[in-house]
């Protein structure tokens, strides 16, 4: 037999999530799934909570109430850094990339490889750069050279580093909010082939946008939110524009 458990699947469940900021009810009990190996789009119109999950799936936020449940064990995610420790990166919208470093060192910021035994411990370079290079070839990410300033980038190169940086700590996934926002035509695509290799890598990533296009092109399932709530989840095969548009307003019940 080759049915697959769905459930089996599951790398990601996010159960009755709140979140307030003062009087501002930003999550009101948003649960989502995402499934390993797989793009799932978060959808919704401006403040349904987007932003807020992600950030809770982050380490960014803590919720108020609910849980995060990673490969069927609840997880705290108290910080970035915890999240990380679970196999979870995110690229900030930001991408927190240092305009002034090579790509190489964007790559390691933080992390640095080093080579020597005690006080004779000094940088690997070499070993950075080589990582660096091997991993953005293996995504099909077309920079120029790794000792490059991020400055002389591109934003759709800039994007594609953010993301191979993300994917290079052997997470099992990756979070990106809003990935292709700023950029053309070409440089959309090539963000695109990265965030496909991705997924063929067995990541599952969580993709915020606003492009239905996009979603549907990428995502093979797709969480609508409204008001706090995640609302309703479509298979990207069986739905469209006009439908998810239909759940963003609440034209259409869930
Ligand atoms: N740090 C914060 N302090 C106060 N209110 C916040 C904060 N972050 C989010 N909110 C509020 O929470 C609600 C949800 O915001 P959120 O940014 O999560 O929505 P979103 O779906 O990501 O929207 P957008 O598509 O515009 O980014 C909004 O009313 C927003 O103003």
């Amino acid at each position: 037999m080759t049915t697959t458990d769905a459930r089996t699947d599951t790398i990601l469940t996010a159960d009755g999530i709140t979140k307030s900021f003062g009087g501002v009810h930003a999550l009101k009990g948003a649960s989502i799934t995402m499934r390993r190996g797989e793009v799932t789009a978060l959808i919704g119109d401006n403040g349904a909570g987007k932003s807020t999950l992600v950030r809770c799936l982050s380490g960014i936020h803590r919720p108020d109430s609910g849980t995060i449940t990673l490969d069927g064990r609840e997880v705290e995610l108290g910080s970035p850094l915890a999240a990380r420790a679970h196999g979870i990166e995110t690229v900030q919208q930001n991408l927190a990339l240092v305009e002034d470093l090579t790509v190489w060192q964007n790559f390691f910021v933080g992390r640095e490889l080093t080579k020597g035994i005690g006080p004779l411990r000094v940088l690997d370079r070499k070993a950075m750069r080589d990582q660096a290079s091997t991993l953005l070839s293996g995504l099909a990410v077309n920079v120029p050279p790794v000792t490059s300033r991020v400055r002389r980038l591109s934003g759709g190169q800039r994007q594609a580093v953010a993301i191979a940086r993300a994917a290079g700590w052997g997470s099992s996934i990756v979070i990106m909010d809003e990935p292709t926002a700023a950029l053309g035509v070409q440089e959309t695509a090539r963000v695109e082939g990265v965030i496909r290799k991705l997924q063929d890598a067995g990541v599952a990533v969580l993709l915020i946008s606003h492009n239905f296009d996009q979603v549907l092109r990428l995502s093979q399932h797709v969480w609508v939110m409204r008001a706090g709530r995640a609302v309703a989840e479509r298979r990207a095969d069986e739905t469209n524009g006009d439908e998810l548009v239909a759940l963003i307003t609440g034209a259409k019940a869930a």
